[in-house]
């Protein structure tokens, strides 16, 4: 494998809490009723280090815009965020991708988890 072949990617993560429900088989599941989960969302950014500044993106700038979703998200009920409807992980992770796809070209991928359950999702972008 070439230099040019191989990919920097970097990875910021931030954690939220918040209220959902998923309604849409209301007779099977229990997850219809309200209930809260600790969430972790990881972004990841590819792309070649500026020769200046060493360094794909800020990751300044990438801890700014995960800062608005967190204000977004945190403490919400997600039914109620405007595109975030039917709260599953993966479209929390379209959700996502779609708010920070202009502002970072680079993005790769968006990935969803709830550590405490060991489930995730991983979007690539
Ligand atoms: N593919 C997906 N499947 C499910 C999602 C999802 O986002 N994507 N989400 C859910 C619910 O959010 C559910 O609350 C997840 O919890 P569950 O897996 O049931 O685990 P819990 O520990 O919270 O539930 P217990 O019943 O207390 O074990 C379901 N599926
Ligand atoms: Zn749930």
């Amino acid at each position: 494998m070439s230099e040019e072949d191989k990919a920097m990617r970097i990875v910021k993560s931030m954690n939220f809490d918040a209220a959902h429900f998923l309604d849409h088989d209301p007779e099977a599941r229990p997850y219809a009723r309200l209930h809260g989960h600790s969430f972790t969302m990881e972004v990841v950014i590819e792309g070649e280090p500026d020769p200046e500044a060493g360094w794909v993106v800020d990751f300044g700038d990438v801890g700014e815009a995960l800062q608005e979703l967190h204000e977004a998200l945190d403490h919400r009920l997600l039914n109620e965020v405007e595109g975030l409807e039917r709260p599953t992980l993966e479209n929390i992770c379209r959700w996502a991708a779609e708010k920070l796809k202009t502002r970072f070209p680079g993005l790769a991928e968006v990935r969803v988890s709830r550590p405490s359950i060991g489930e995730s999702c991983v979007f690539t972008v």
